[in-house]
């Protein structure tokens, strides 16, 4: 593990020259916020009442930001959770039977608060048993199935006879905080404030982590992901609870401001409201939550009060021109407001200092294997795609200290036989062995775990993400922090230890220049690169490498072949698929060509070569493009 710089920030950026600027992104934050605090006493009564209301939207919208701008799910069924914290609340504060049993124990100041301890476990169970069966559907269907819940949870509360039916639940009592009553609007917006920044910075912190380059890699697409360990269907669930839970929260705390709730604000045109909330502010962004609700909070009022006048006529016209607004602001603002405001306020900002570090957590390390072990054993693989065989019986060894190359003409199966042997896909018929290990039916994730690192075919990056951040997410099961310890920021020492990693092997692979750039903004060439570096990251005894040659020129390959010796020197095991035949030929100790899903030859470069078969099937007429001593330039 190498040493950390002692002036490393902690997103990992070296100490530069700070860009000049009035202030920095944290200090106007603060400021702001001080600024909303010296201001909230002296505001009229009408804007609190308003900034309490976008304080309940962001907070809901920012677990929006989470599940659906980072995490790539959307849901429209938000306002159910919302409806779940005030409701569960609402209940427990003036069912006469629940008051009489617990008010003894609590006092009737103490209600409120187990009316939330309520509402979150409720929202806890049902967010968990809802996302483990909606998360695993894919495409469409997860956006028509919050639909659904949030149309059942809504006709629930509605039709539920002790929940007040559609009159809902009156004389719910104020919040009360040491000793504090926060009757009056004036006084629960503060905490209704205070709760949103706190969220808000959990979430950062949370975002700016290990967990948070995991769960940014679900919208990578979940074989990525796995690929580098992450459990995706966990961080789904855990994700859209936690959503859940913001949503619950901002019911309670609505419950509380009203002192009344029914079932319509829980309806699901809220529900698509507060999806509009997240994408208008700019779905990636946490900020964008508040900007968000605060323009549609805005928009909405405005509207309620010149559409009918305009119009002649009351109805819920402000959804149309939501609508319409939405349809403006993706299209000239794809991902939402705050990315070209952050763009706008740049020139005024100055890099935030870096902080010091004083000492990186230790990183898991392996011990590799010695030198000739087998690591993957195929054994009689066959793949069968309906009628079609990609892979027929075929067998494969790969040991520690050599370049195993697999080689055939366009459509042959080594993509197939990839997936198989890195656990994206099950064999129909035979055997995969990792590090001895039976690896039938097991996923991705595990083969990571015992070793195996993989590049792809095509590429997958988080191409707005930068260069450390995403090799960083290669190391993301050689540390252990989770959420909680993310959130509180206790994760720090084995931040700076992965992000010392990362750059460790991004110099490594020649790309240093490039560490802080986002990875989409390099070319595709380099971008196979970031893909080795992130592999290398995860410290594997055995690296696959999807066609790694394409797209780089003629150095960039000399360089690539030398890092790949130099590997084969340390005691990996490499798979190689190439195209690239002087590539192959030059690098390789063994050859495996398939033709057809079936094994045609196997054997030194200079046998392979030399194979009347392979010549008619694959190397045929590429002669003149073959080093002219394959097997000494094996070594070379
Ligand atoms: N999911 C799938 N469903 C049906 N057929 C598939 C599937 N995946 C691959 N195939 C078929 O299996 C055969 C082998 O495909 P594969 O992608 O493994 O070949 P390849 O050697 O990797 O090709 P290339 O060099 O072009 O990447 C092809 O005929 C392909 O159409």
């Amino acid at each position: 593990m190498s040493a950390p710089t002692k002036t490393e920030s902690a997103a990992g950026v070296p100490a530069t020259a700070a860009s000049r600027g009035i202030a920095t992104r944290t200090q106007l934050t603060l400021a702001a916020v001080a600024l909303l605090a010296l201001c909230w006493g002296f505001l009229p009564d009408f804007t609190v009442v308003t900034l309490s209301y976008i304080g309940l939207y962001a907070i809901v919208a920012a677990g929006l930001v989470m599940l659906t701008g980072v995490g790539g799910m959307t849901s429209f069924g938000q306002a159910a959770f919302v409806g779940v914290g005030a409701y569960a609340t609402a209940w427990i504060c003036t069912a006469p039977a629940s008051v009489q049993a617990l008010s003894g124990i609590v006092g009737m100041a103490g209600m409120p608060w187990v009316g939330l301890v309520l509402g979150l476990v409720i929202t806890f169970a049902v967010a968990w048993g809802l996302g483990s069966v909606t998360l695993k559907l894919s495409g469409h269907y997860l956006p028509l199935c919050t639909i659904a819940w949030g149309l059942s949870l809504y006709y629930l509360f509605g039709n539920m006879e002790f929940l007040g039916g559609q009159t809902g639940i009156t004389g719910i009592p104020p919040l009360v905080v040491a000793g504090f009553s926060l009757a009056s609007p004036r006084a629960i917006g503060v905490l209704i404030w205070a709760v949103l920044l706190v969220a808000l910075w959990l979430l950062h912190n949370l975002l700016d982590s290990r967990e948070g380059r995991a769960i940014r890699a679900l919208k990578g697409g979940r074989v990525m992901a796995e690929s580098m360990g992450v459990d995706t269907a966990h961080y789904r669930i855990k994700l859209f609870v936690l959503a859940a839970l913001l949503a619950a929260i901002s019911g309670w705390l609505y419950a509380h401001l009203q002192r009344f709730v029914s079932p319509t604000p829980f309806n699901l045109n809220i529900g698509i409201e507060y999806l509009f909330m997240a994408v208008v502010g700019g779905a990636g962004h946490l900020w964008g939550a508040v900007l968000g609700a605060t323009l549609i909070a805005l928009l909405k009022e405005k509207l309620q009060d010149v559409l009918p006048s305009l119009l002649g006529t009351s109805g819920n016209f402000e959804v149309i021109v939501f609508g319409l607004l939405m349809v403006f602001v993706l299209q000239r603002f794809a991902d939402g407001l705050w990315p070209t405001l952050n763009r706008f306020s740049e020139r005024w900002l100055r890099r935030e200092a870096p902080r010091a570090v004083r000492e990186a957590a230790p990183l898991g390390q392996r011990t590799l294997p010695a030198a000739g072990t087998v690591l993957l054993q195929a054994r009689n693989v066959t793949k069968r795609f309906g009628g079609l065989v990609a892979n027929n019986n075929v067998s494969m060894d790969v040991k520690a200290g050599e370049v195993h190359a697999l080689i055939g003409p366009n459509g042959a199966g080594k993509s197939t036989f990839f997936n198989m042997v890195s656990g994206v896909d099950d064999a129909t018929e035979g055997e995969v062995r990792l590090m001895d290990q039976a690896m039938l039916r097991r996923p991705s994730r595990a083969f990571a775990r015992l070793g195996m690192a993989r590049t792809f075919q095509h590429v997958r990056l988080l191409g707005q993400r930068s260069v450390v951040e995403n090799v960083a997410l290669g190391a993301h099961q050689r540390a252990q922090r989770g959420w909680l310890a993310s959130m509180l920021r206790l994760d720090r020492a084995e931040e700076v230890a992965l992000l010392a990693e990362a750059r460790r092997q991004i110099e490594r692979c020649g790309l240093g220049a490039h560490a802080d750039t986002p990875a989409a903004s390099l070319a595709l060439g380099q971008q196979r690169i970031v893909e080795i570096a992130r592999a290398l990251a995860g410290q594997p005894a055995i690296l696959l490498l999807d066609e790694p040659a394409a797209g780089l020129r003629h150095l960039e390959k000399k360089a690539l072949a030398d890092l790949l010796r130099q590997l084969r020197a340390e005691g990996l095991g490499i798979l190689v698929v190439e195209h690239d035949m002087e590539f192959v030929m030059n690098l390789a100790d063994r050859i495996t060509v398939l033709e057809f899903g079936t094994v045609i030859a196997e054997g030194t470069p200079l046998e392979v070569q030399r194979n009347q078969r392979v010549l008619d099937a694959y190397l045929g007429g590429a002669d003149d493009d073959l080093p002219a001593a394959a097997t000494e330039g094996a070594r070379a």
